[in-house]
């Protein structure tokens, strides 16, 4: 990785040579790291792999061979794809950041709205927003996104950007994303995810704009 780390400590994520899947390998082999004060983004076709990696950090998906290490003693906050299948929820957009250790100062004011409103009653964005707020309003130094823009409007997404740009200095994100403008405006380097068996080892390296 060519982007530096400005505090020369150990990077939140080392990830070296890793094949992940399911009953089989379906991604890698990749290397990365992430370091405190960068947002590394994922990118890649539909079905390559990006959510995979990130899965074998919750238990969801397994590594086959190589290694994914989260540096010790850190805590990681993590926004899947799709995180909210439907149903009652009767929470409130308050109760939602409480929960994940998040104040509500966290939401950009233009948001603060939707802090009295029921999660289930929320629009699609509404909700993606309220989720992305509170994983990043969350104390993990390790953030993982997966689609943070998904559903977002115009508004909601350049908040997210100024956010991201924004995050303190010991955190460190990784960004899964489509929105290549996005990720060329948040992240410090973005990496082609490739399905199993072709490298994914060089890291594209971009500066942020
Ligand atoms: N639970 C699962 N069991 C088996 N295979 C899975 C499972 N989840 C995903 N896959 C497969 O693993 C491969 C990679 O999926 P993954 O969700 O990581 O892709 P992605 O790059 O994140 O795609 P997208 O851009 O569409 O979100 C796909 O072929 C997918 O069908």
């Amino acid at each position: 990785m060519t982007s530096s780390n400005p505090f020369n400590k150990q990077p939140l994520l080392k990830i070296k040579e890793l094949r992940a899947g399911y009953s089989q390998p379906v991604v890698g082999p990749l290397t990365a790291n992430i370091n405190p004060g960068e947002v590394v983004g994922f990118t890649g076709p539909n079905g390559s792999g990006k959510s995979t990696i990130m899965r074998v950090l919750t238990g969801q998906a397994r590594a086959f061979s190589g290694q994914i290490a989260p540096a010790p003693g850190i805590n990681i906050a993590c926004q899947a794809q799709s995180p909210y299948q439907g149903g009652e929820l009767p929470l409130r957009g308050k109760e939602l950041l409480a929960l994940m250790g998040a104040e509500p100062e966290v939401l950009p004011q233009p948001l603060h709205h939707l802090l009295n409103r029921r999660v289930d009653r929320l629009s699609g964005g509404q909700r993606q927003s309220l989720i992305v707020w509170s994983v990043i309003g969350h104390s993990g130094e390790l953030i993982l996104l997966d689609e943070p823009t998904n559903n977002l409007d115009s508004q909601g997404r350049e908040l997210l950007i100024e956010g991201l740009n924004n995050l303190s200095e010991h955190r460190g994100a990784l960004v899964i994303s489509h929105d290549h403008e996005f990720v060329r405006q948040v992240c410090c380097c973005s990496i082609p995810i490739s399905p199993s068996g072709i490298p994914s080892s060089a890291q594209e390296t971009r500066q942020a704009a």
